[in-house]
């Protein structure tokens, strides 16, 4: 899988997409934004009936404010090809998003992301599922990490393109209950060079316990990298 991204990440063929999308207007959003899917697959970014009230009433303002044109909602397919406009045939090689693996609803990572571009600013709502316990009823921490680098990483690729983690700081203020609603706050705080430094924060759905906090530091990958790794 890391592999796999990487090589996604360092062609172009997905932050490409991305990025035209940030700096060229709406055209590619009618890939991103179509009701059910991009190429025939499931958008899981869109609402299902695992979705608590809370998790459906946010993603609803969200939305709301997407048709004023202040946040774009971010799809979410299972796989990184699906993310290509024009994926080219992967073989028999079956890959899936660590974030997208399980195929039961409601069981795993519920969240659905939208972007601020005056802001520079992604947030994600995010419904933790009983299959992501770590402490009995609590979600596990290294889900939250992964919430986090997901969300500052996609932040941080809609401002520059190609990057990876290169370092990831979290304080766990307060547990996250499994089933809870929270909201994954992230914005890019300033590039250097190749340095995307970004900050987040986990709060609960009303705003009223900060959960967890979090610096994220993404490299802008070289273009004159050239991936030799084969499958
Ligand atoms: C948008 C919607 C979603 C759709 C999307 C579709 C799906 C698409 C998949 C997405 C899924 C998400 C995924 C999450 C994100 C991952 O999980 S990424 C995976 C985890 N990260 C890794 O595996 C990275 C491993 N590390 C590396 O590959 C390399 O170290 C790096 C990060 C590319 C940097 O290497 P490099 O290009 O050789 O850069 P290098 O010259 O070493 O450093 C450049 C600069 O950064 C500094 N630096 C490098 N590392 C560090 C560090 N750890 N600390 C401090 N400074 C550092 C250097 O000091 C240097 O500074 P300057 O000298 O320029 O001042």
């Amino acid at each position: 899988m890391l592999r796999l991204c990487s090589r996604l990440l360092r062609g172009g063929a997905v932050i490409g997409h991305l990025t035209s999308w940030s700096h060229t207007g709406p055209s590619p959003l009618r890939c991103f934004s179509v009701s059910h899917s991009c190429h025939g697959h499931r958008d899981y970014s869109l609402p299902n009936a695992t979705w608590s009230r809370h998790t459906q009433e946010l993603y609803r303002k969200y939305e709301e404010l997407s048709k004023i044109g202040a946040w774009r909602r971010i799809p979410s397919y299972n796989s990184s090809v699906h993310h290509m406009a024009d994926a080219p045939p992967r073989g028999s090689r079956v890959t899936r998003l660590f974030t997208r693996n399980l195929d039961q609803d409601g069981v795993g990572f519920e969240y659905s992301m939208f972007y601020n571009v005056a802001e520079k600013r992604m947030i994600c709502i995010f419904q933790p599922g009983d299959y992501l316990e770590g402490p009995p009823g609590y979600t596990h921490g290294g889900c939250i990490a992964t919430i986090l680098d997901s969300t500052l990483g996609a932040g941080a690729m809609y401002i520059c393109g190609k990057v990876m983690t290169a370092n990831l700081n979290i304080n766990y203020l307060n547990p996250v209950p499994l089933g809870s609603t929270v909201i994954v706050d992230c914005h890019v705080e300033k590039v250097e060079g190749r340095k995307v430094y970004t900050r987040g924060q986990v709060r609960s759905h009303d705003d009223q316990i900060l959960h967890t906090e979090a610096t994220g530091l993404f490299i802008k990958l070289n273009m004159r990298e050239v991936d030799h790794s084969t499958d």
